[in-house]
């Protein structure tokens, strides 16, 4: 592992997540080392049930580790109380996950502002972000479109709008093109990639090798442990 604690927007140190005890126990995560630096997108592989979403959910504070501490722009999050917790998560974290969790009586661009004014940004600014961000992914006739008149993978784009409004450092992306045709899943990973260029760090699970080829690197995960890394650029 390279470069200065500064640079790391994601740094796990010896982090390990188990469930369960005795004959029950579950390594979910054996004790990893990993860094995600400013600039950098990382694609993370593996097969059904290798620790990749449980990678991510640590990542992002989502979920607690049994070994180890996760810092987020070089703060550790072990030590934050909840409501800290739910502050670094909001602000610097944006998720994109399976399911697109839109609330069903706001319009696209009303779902992808909620956050950004529960932060503290004004509404009307808010707006005119979410506006910009759908313009990004190609949708932006869709701004005063409410989830039930969307298709899925509309929908799905609107969730990544959702994520990647405002200045978040870090970006944690689970299967976000799983929904989308080619040329969808390749315009939201050109939107990834341009964030990365501007200085978030991305980290995204996939299954699909033409998709991992978008990212500066790549780790293999095979039952919760890194198995093999490839640096790409
Ligand atoms: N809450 C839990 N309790 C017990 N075991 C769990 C729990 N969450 C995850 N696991 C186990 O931990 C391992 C890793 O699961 P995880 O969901 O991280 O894998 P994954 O690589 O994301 O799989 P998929 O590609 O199917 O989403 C699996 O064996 C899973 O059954």
């Amino acid at each position: 592992m390279t470069g200065s604690n500064a640079q790391a927007v994601l740094r796990l140190e010896g982090v390990g997540r188990v469930h369960g005890r005795g004959a029950a126990e579950v390594h979910a995560l054996h004790p990893i080392d990993l860094e995600v630096r400013a600039g950098e997108f990382l694609a993370v592989m593996g097969p059904s049930g290798s620790g990749k979403s449980t990678l991510l959910a640590l990542a992002g504070g989502l979920d607690r580790p049994s070994s180890g501490r996760v810092l987020v722009e070089g703060a550790p999050l072990e030590g934050l109380s909840r409501a800290k917790l739910a502050d670094v998560r909001r602000r610097s974290v944006g998720y994109v996950f399976q399911s697109y969790n839109l609330i069903p009586s706001l319009t696209a661009a009303e779902n992808i502002a909620l956050p950004r004014e529960l932060e503290g940004v004004s509404a009307r600014t808010a707006r005119a972000e979410a506006r910009e961000v759908l313009a990004e992914l190609g949708i932006g006739e869709l701004a005063d479109r409410f989830p039930e008149d969307m298709s899925g993978g509309q929908q799905q784009r609107v969730a990544i709008g959702r994520a990647l409004s405002g200045d978040r450092r870090l970006v944690l992306a689970d299967e976000p093109t799983g929904a989308l045709d080619s040329a969808t899943g390749d315009a939201v990973l050109e939107v990834l990639r341009a964030r990365c260029d501007a200085g978030a760090a991305v980290m995204m699970v996939t299954h699909d090798a033409t998709h991992a080829a978008w990212a500066d690197r790549v780790v293999f995960l095979r039952d919760g442990r890194i198995t093999e890394e490839a640096v790409r650029r």
